[in-house]
């Protein structure tokens, strides 16, 4: 129910839809504000700003961060912990149900642990930090308390590049990773630099003890290997490369995997990254990964050479957009875990649902393209009979989730 009081509209929040924001009927999206509270807000076609909280949910608890609502990093703090694992449940039932799919969807497992361990931090006119929520303004950063404490002692590190790369009159994109060796920091949006600039910033990395600083991949100083371990695997990633944000998920997510494919000898490990999976399923099956980022497959590979006691593993890269494994080339594997980007993988979904394994994991960071690529291998033949959620981006709108299907 709208009703119009000179400016400002009063509302009554009805759900809390997909990216965090309250909905009221229209639908009209209010960010930071829950489920059946009655607010007083500023609204322009579909979008609302809460100006006032004239009944607010018993759900509501103090957000922890004094950036919230202005920090475009999280959309919701204000939210008491069952009610927010009831909803980020909700939105895997919620994706599930809309593509007709019935399944049991476990609890919600929280993989926070100690925060994330990798950010990309923006830095331009001499500010650093993230973008302000729905803009592109910056908002200073002393600390975030969603990162690891090593990334939160890395920013004074990144005001210093900032500061060093101020006179190119670019903006920069800082990715931090914390590796077991110390901080892995590369710069995006630099574009060449020359050898003075090199030498500067190699000397900066020595102040700041990063283990290795690059620019958009190219290794300005690695002053030690920067080392992440997957089971009792060490990998050195390339710069920048994908790691799941945080280290508990890493273990949450391969743990899941590894029932799934309980029983599995031959497994072919489908956007496998540096091996976050596949390594640690090498420990009890042979394992052959693709993926067609060519240094992450590199690392992988690297990292099972040098390891011990692995069954055989091999590591190819390979665009499974446009190169699918096809129906034959899946025939010696027994089962197969999939983790494509958050467009899915529908083409690799059409081969499996026309090859015949008897397990299929897939992790998906898109509850959406999950659903629809399963709906593929359901109408192949499979049954999705477990779906758990992973909540590794807490206090965000994203969901992570591993699906097992049988034969
Ligand atoms: C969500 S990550 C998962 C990586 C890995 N499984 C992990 O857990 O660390 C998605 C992976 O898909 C890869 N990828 C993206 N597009 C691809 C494509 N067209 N073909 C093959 N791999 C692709 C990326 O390089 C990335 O490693």
């Amino acid at each position: 129910m709208i009703h119009q009081t000179d400016t400002l509209v009063q509302l009554t929040i009805e759900r809390l839809g997909h990216r965090g924001d309250g909905v009221a009927e229209g639908p009209v999206f209010v960010p930071y504000t829950l489920s059946g509270e009655r607010i007083e807000a500023e609204v322009q076609g579909e979008r609302g700003r809460l100006v006032a909280l004239q009944e607010p949910s018993p759900d509501r608890i103090e957000p922890f961060c004094p950036h919230f609502t202005r920090c475009g990093g999280c959309a919701i703090q204000h939210l008491s912990e069952p009610a927010y694992h009831a909803w980020k449940r909700g939105l895997v039932v919620e994706a599930l149900g809309q593509a007709g799919i019935d399944v049991p969807v476990e609890p919600l497992v929280d993989a926070h642990g100690r925060g994330r361990r990798r950010a990309t931090l923006h830095a331009r006119k001499g500010k650093v930090g993230f973008a302000e929520a729905r803009s592109h303004e910056l908002i200073e950063l002393d600390a975030c308390p969603i990162l690891v404490p090593e990334l939160n002692q890395g920013l004074e590190a990144v005001r210093a590049l900032e500061k060093q790369l101020r006179g190119l009159g670019k903006p920069l994109d800082i990715v931090l990773t914390a590796t077991l060796t110390g901080l892995d920091c590369d710069i995006r949006g630099a574009g060449r630099i020359d050898d003075k600039m090199r030498l500067k910033l190699a000397e900066l990395a020595a102040r700041y003890d990063l283990a290795r600083l690059s620019n958009h991949g190219d290794v300005v100083i690695e002053r030690r290997v920067p080392v992440v371990r997957f089971g009792s695997v060490e990998v050195s990633p390339p710069p920048g490369a994908f790691l799941q944000a945080t280290a508990d998920a890493d273990r949450a997510l391969t743990a899941l995997v590894q029932e799934g494919l309980i029983g599995a000898r031959r497994v072919a490990d489908l956007f496998a990254g540096c091996g976050t999976f596949g390594l640690a399923l090498a420990a009890t099956c042979q394992v052959q990964a693709f993926d067609s980022d060519k240094a992450a497959i590199a690392a992988l590979d690297g990292a099972a050479k040098r390891a011990q006691g692995l069954k055989p593993i091999t590591a190819t890269a390979r665009d499974l957009f446009h190169r699918p494994l096809l129906a034959d080339e899946l025939k010696p594997f027994d089962a197969v875990v999939f983790d494509p980007p958050r467009a899915g993988a529908e083409a690799q979904s059409r081969r499996l649902a026309a090859a015949k394994l008897k397990r299929v994991v897939g992790v998906s960071c898109n509850p959406a393209t999950f659903a629809r690529d399963a709906v593929i291998l359901i109408a192949g033949g499979y049954k999705l009979v477990k779906v758990t959620p992973v909540d590794q981006f807490r206090h965000s709108a994203h969901v992570e989730l591993v699906g097992v299907f049988e034969r």
